[in-house]
């Protein structure tokens, strides 16, 4: 790299006449002519002590390329426009533009511009080569002399049109990865490091994906003996002896016996229970128990299955209680009456497992989110004779089934669970997760288990001013999160939703670039859906935008924000999404050949474990 002599002007010459000037950024000293400054009084200069010069100034429409390089690729791209079929022949200008291009970029330690232009070269040389070919020699003197005279021959000019043409292409889009992507790296006035040397962060696409196995939670959350009082077991077994007829066994061998009361119908072990409203007897035992979770939401149950084990023969095989119905945010509780057994819990890769014996009259409460972590089972104990009956206590909702996490940004931040007006209703039971970047989406062991992970961030991550990333190694932080997502929930579906637009035209360009490359990524996984949010484009003009709620109208300066009409159909949006039961995008791209697609690592690995036999 060139050393430069800051005191002196770049155009290396001495010039007395002309007022100097010092770049406030690199504290270059240029002279007023050289840097377009004439006309200005002295007096003025003097008091320019935030100017920038050409190398450091940064256009904010432009963003993130100092404005010689873009004059140059400017001046190049024109260049390459105006050209005459002659000049491309000789191509000296193009030598010319690619050489200070080149000593502008290399003074930026500008590798990918580099290689980018000598990829342009090489294009040059090949275009270049149809004209220069023929051996004039091999021809009769009239097609010599015609040759001769002529400045064209029609297929060429065809050929070396279409070429100017693609070369033309290849230089905006040269212009486009230098403004959105790695240019942020080569921006040394904006990086936030206190380095001079610019870092390329390269993504680490190389190895494969490995999520390790993690247990992050305890298997049940508490357990309690003697949480039951002797009247009320006395009460309980005294119901539950009217039920006698009634209980159904769960396989051939009628191995234990299963009597279901609850809000909703329940699907276990493949036989449909219908709704059945819980006696009083069994809402009492919620009202005298006390989970110590202290969380108040592990006090909801609406449905109660009674398990009865006739001896220790009888016993419940390791699995998971991880049906859809199952509110994804609650607790499951489970009392204990009659003869002691031991239920046996093992972590996914089966490198823990722990036992816990369950007498009579204890509470025992596990959580939802343990199961995707932990199986449980009551295996056979055949020295025991006693017989043992259960009462699990679940909040099951058939709308659990659509369950969803919202991972958003501020756009996000209006939209409403719930249910009540402005919400996306009762079908759709979830929670916001503040989301301000991509880099801030959360692990997947902290997001539970929802049927729906939606995603709407990425917006600030390409906007901020500081931002270091290139869109290369945002979208393999967020498809290297979805693959977490997608190991350890695998029947969750992701629903990316698409950066929305915004009202500056600098940033809609990138968005549409972004917007394009997680599309890309989104086909190569099954359980990767997209929301298209193209069509609130329409939604940011003054009248939709961002509503000021103290004064009661839209605020005309915010540029990146729905306003109220833009919300409440951006909630729809995503409503749908959910809801809906179309095809994932990426089944478009099934491979049939393959007959598998490219993602969802891992998707086999927790079905069969699920749902007792
Ligand atoms: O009987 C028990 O304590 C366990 C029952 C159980 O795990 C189930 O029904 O899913
Ligand atoms: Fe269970």
């Amino acid at each position: 790299m060139k050393t430069v002599d800051k005191n002196k002007c770049p155009c290396n010459k001495s010039d007395g006449t002309s007022t100097k000037i010092i770049c406030a950024a690199c504290k270059q000293v240029w002279h007023q002519k050289c840097c377009n400054c004439t006309g200005l009084p002295a007096a003025a200069i003097k008091k320019l002590t935030r100017w920038q010069c050409p190398a450091c100034y940064v256009c904010p429409a432009l963003g993130k390329l100092p404005a010689t390089v873009y004059t140059e690729l400017r001046a190049m791209r024109d260049t390459l426009s105006a050209l005459t079929l002659r000049d491309s022949i000789n191509s000296s200008s193009y030598q010319q533009e690619i050489a200070s291009l080149r000593a502008s970029a290399s003074s930026f330690d500008a590798s990918e511009i580099l290689s980018k232009i000598d990829s342009l070269q090489k294009e040059i040389q090949e275009l270049k080569s149809p004209l220069v070919t023929p051996d004039k020699s091999e021809f009769s003197p009239t097609i010599k002399a015609a040759l001769d005279n002529a400045t064209i021959v029609p297929e060429s000019l065809k050929m070396i049109q279409e070429n100017l043409s693609h070369l033309n292409n290849r230089m905006t889009q040269l212009q486009d990865s230098i403004k959105t992507g790695n240019a942020a790296s080569y921006c040394r006035s904006q990086a936030p490091a206190a380095t001079d040397s610019p870092v390329l962060i390269q993504p680490n696409t190389s190895s494969p994906h490995v999520l390790k196995t993690q247990t992050p939670c305890k298997p049940y959350e508490s357990y309690e003996a003697g949480a039951i009082s002797q009247e009320l077991k006395a009460e309980l077994l005294e119901f539950i002896e009217t039920l006698d007829p009634e209980f159904t066994g769960v396989d051939q061998n009628e191995s234990r016996q299963v009597i279901y009361f609850g809000d909703y119908s329940y699907k276990y072990t493949g036989k449909n229970h219908p709704a059945r409203p819980a006696p009083p007897v069994l809402m009492k035992v919620l009202d005298s128990v006390d989970p110590k979770t202290g969380d108040k939401r592990s006090l909801k149950a609406n449905s109660c299955l009674i398990t009865r084990y006739r001896s220790g023969v009888n016993h419940i095989p390791m699995h998971r209680d991880d049906e859809i119905m199952i509110d994804p945010e609650s607790y499951i509780m489970t009392v204990s009456l009659g003869a002691k057994r031991t239920m046996t819990f093992c972590n996914n890769d089966d490198t823990k497992s722990e036992s816990l014996d369950l007498e009579d009259c204890s509470l025992l409460v596990t959580s939802r989110f343990a199961q995707d972590f932990w199986r449980h089972g009551i295996l056979p104990q055949n020295e025991i004779s006693g017989e043992r009956i259960s009462l699990t206590f679940r909040e099951i909702s058939p709308h659990f089934m659509n369950s969803t996490i919202l991972l958003g940004d501020s756009n996000t931040a209006k939209v409403a669970f719930g249910t009540g007006s402005g919400t996306l209703g009762a079908w759709v039971p979830g929670k916001r997760v503040k989301v301000g970047h991509i880099e801030a989406l959360p692990d997947a062991v902290d997001i539970g288990p929802y049927r729906n992970i939606v995603i709407h961030t990425g917006i600030n991550s390409i906007n901020s001013r500081f931002q270091p990333r290139s869109d290369a190694y945002l979208i393999h932080v967020l498809e290297k999160k979805c693959k977490d997502y997608m190991t350890v929930y695998p029947r969750a579906k992701i629903h990316i939703s698409m950066l929305l637009p915004t009202r500056l035209r600098r940033l809609n360009h990138h968005v549409e670039c972004f917007n394009r490359a997680i599309l890309d990524m989104s086909y190569q996984y099954k359980n990767i859906r997209i929301i298209d949010n193209s069509m609130f484009g329409s939604f940011l003009s003054d009248e939709h935008g961002r509503w000021d709620v103290k004064e009661h109208k839209p605020l005309a300066s915010d540029s990146l924000h729905l306003g109220k009409m833009g919300i409440r159909l951006f909630a729809a949006n995503i409503k749908t999404a959910v809801i809906g039961k179309s095809k994932s995008q990426s089944r478009v791209r099934f491979n049939s050949s393959q007959g598998r697609y490219g993602g969802a690592a891992g998707a086999a690995q927790h079905q069969g474990a699920s749902n007792p036999p």
